[in-house]
């Protein structure tokens, strides 16, 4: 039963890494309660048997997926599903009332033919595509108060976006020149067995994948755009590295002028002030991924090159954590008009 004035949430995916992290962060949430933990394929079985780690803290049964049963368990539903299985389920949780934060890469790009062109999959109805808030919280926070549906950005986008925006919107840096190189962690690819994240082939490896074809290009390209007020598109490489949880993206752009870092520390914190979780490195100081581990900081730090006129950007996240259940809890405090920082109350975990 639900705590009376509680919000109650039900997570569809609870069985994924972003799912399980939904569940370990809203157990310290003073107004939501989850209601209900479902899996597509292990309906009935108790969820501490494929998490042995929530024994004692989060004792229920999987339910299934339902619409019209989650109405009955949840005001709130996290979708942490796969890109294609969020575009099918979501418009059903919406019509049946529900307020959705999708995780997925699905309701993002607002032109449908984009997202059939980078997915490969059936776009959604054009609707939903317009009613889907992007929910990159420092940046289009505003945009989250009130609404119903809110589509979650991105892990790499999230790390890139927090990083170059800034600049972007400053007109510091030439929108044609950036370039993006970007590394995650094994948990980025979901709990899911594939030789790519296999102990034996990433462990003491590094590994370059999707170059120019990665499915956040066009994500990137679409919020940049708008800051810039012109197309911008972007050089964009993945790396996957022996890590679990992790985010480094290193971005490279011509500067417009003769900046310092410290003047790149100074705009930067100026345009973040007020935002709990960006936290913005003094002038020289590189912010490495361990240093925002298990937490929703992203931090952000700069080398301004007089030589070659280019500033490198280096912004890290937990991408399971920033880059998505944090994020996506975020979203719901400001959806709600809540303390932004409810339940995100995480210190890094160091070492
Ligand atoms: N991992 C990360 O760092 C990030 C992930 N994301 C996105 O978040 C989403 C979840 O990612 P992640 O948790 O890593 O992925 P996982 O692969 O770990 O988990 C996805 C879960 O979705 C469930 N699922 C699969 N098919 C269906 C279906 N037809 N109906 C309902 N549920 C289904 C599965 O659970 P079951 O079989 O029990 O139903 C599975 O556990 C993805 O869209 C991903 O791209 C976004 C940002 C970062
Ligand atoms: C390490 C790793 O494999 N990461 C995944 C991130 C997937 C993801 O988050 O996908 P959507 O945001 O599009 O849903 C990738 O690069 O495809």
């Amino acid at each position: 039963m639900a705590v009376e004035g509680k919000l109650r949430a039900a997570i569809v995916g609870s069985t994924g890494y972003g799912g399980v992290e939904l569940i370990r962060l809203l157990q310290s949430h003073p107004k939501v309660e989850i209601t209900s933990v479902i899996s597509s394929s292990s309906a009935g079985a108790p969820i501490e048997e494929g998490f042995p780690h929530l024994t004692g803290i989060v004792e229920r049964s999987l339910d299934g997926v339902d619409p019209a049963e989650i109405a009955g368990r949840a005001d709130i539903v996290f979708t942490a599903t796969p890109s294609g299985v969020s575009a099918k389920l979501v418009p059903q949780l919406l019509e049946a009332g529900l307020k959705v934060v999708d995780l997925s890469g699905d309701f993002r790009l607002k032109n449908g033919a984009d997202y059939e062109q980078w997915y490969k999959h059936p776009a959604p109805a054009d609707a939903y595509l317009e009613q889907a808030v992007y929910g990159l919280c420092e940046v289009f926070g505003e945009r989250a108060a009130g609404a119903g549906f809110i589509s979650n950005p991105g892990c790499y986008p999230t790390a890139t976006l927090l990083g170059l925006i800034p600049a972007i919107e400053a007109g510091w840096i030439k929108p044609d020149s950036i370039i993006i190189d970007a590394k995650s962690g094994v948990s980025g690819a979901g709990r899911g067995t594939s030789l790519m994240v296999h102990f034996a082939e990433i462990n003491e490896n590094l590994k370059a994948y999707k170059i120019n074809k990665h499915q956040h290009i066009p994500e990137i390209e679409q919020a940049l755009s708008e800051i810039a007020g012109e197309q911008v598109t972007v050089t964009f490489t993945t790396h996957l590295v022996p890590m679990n949880r992790g985010i480094m993206s290193t971005m490279y752009a011509g500067m417009k002028g003769s900046y310092t870092e410290q003047d790149f520390v100074d705009l930067y914190r100026k345009y973040y002030a007020g935002r709990p979780y960006v936290r913005v490195r003094d002038a020289g100081i590189i912010p490495a991924t361990k240093e925002v581990s298990g937490s929703n900081y992203c931090d952000i730090g700069f080398a301004a090159d007089a030589r070659t006129g280019r500033i490198t950007i280096v912004s890290v996240i937990d991408n399971i954590v920033k880059g998505a259940a944090g994020q996506a809890i975020q979203n719901l405090n400001l959806m709600m008009g809540w303390e932004e920082t409810l339940g995100l109350g995480y210190t890094p975990v160091y070492p």
